[in-house]
């Protein structure tokens, strides 16, 4: 029998399942840009890796900006959340364009959950605009622009995440 750590994880916890497919992202992705398109210009986006990196791409092709840097954070190991590590900032270069605060820069993450990882972005640039996919109550306050909104007991499976695989028909008992 497998061993299991008694403590449920964020994702068990959650409870509720969100797939969200490539085509779904993308198409959330526009949708959000739509938005920062009214809010901008900005001089250059800034993705919050890892799971910002897909959206930034999108984002910064649809604004046609070219400056992207990242500030990289670990702090979910799969579903657990620890404690919150910068493993690198922005570069020089990129917090000059942004006049030290990140005015003018654009943050961009696919969601916010307890809004940890918001708060610290924040702490390090609080005059940025931040822009997520999706948001959960308790991050939404933190985030300038975001697209849908699902509730805190939802778990969002992103593509890169997951993949095809077979469900059992709904009358056996699929979720
Ligand atoms: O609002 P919070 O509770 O802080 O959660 C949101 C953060 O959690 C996820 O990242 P994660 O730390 O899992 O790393 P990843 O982006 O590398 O997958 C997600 O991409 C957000 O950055
Ligand atoms: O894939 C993910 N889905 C989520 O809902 C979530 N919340 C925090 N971190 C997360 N990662
Ligand atoms: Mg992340």
């Amino acid at each position: 029998m497998v061993e299991r750590n008694s403590e449920p994880s964020a994702q068990e916890r959650a409870g509720r399942p969100f797939p969200v497919s490539w085509d779904q992202f993308h198409r959330d992705c526009r949708a959000l840009t739509w938005r920062l398109n009214e809010v901008g210009p900005f001089h250059a986006v800034i993705a919050i890796t890892r799971g910002g990196l897909v959206p930034a791409a999108i984002v910064a092709r649809e604004l046609g900006l070219r400056v992207i840097d990242t500030v990289c954070v670990a702090s979910y190991d799969h579903d657990k959340q620890g404690d919150l590590k910068v493993l690198k900032g922005i570069s020089e270069q990129t917090a000059k364009l942004g006049g030290g605060t990140g005015k003018g820069l654009l943050i961009v993450d696919d969601l916010v959950d307890t809004g940890k990882t918001g708060k610290l972005v924040r702490e390090l640039l609080p005059d940025a605009h931040f822009a997520t996919v999706y948001a959960k109550p308790k991050g939404r306050p933190l985030v300038d622009t975001y697209i849908t909104e699902v509730s805190q007991d939802t778990w969002i499976f992103f593509p890169w995440d997951t993949a095809l695989s077979f469900q059992p028909p709904i009358r056996d008992g699929a979720a």
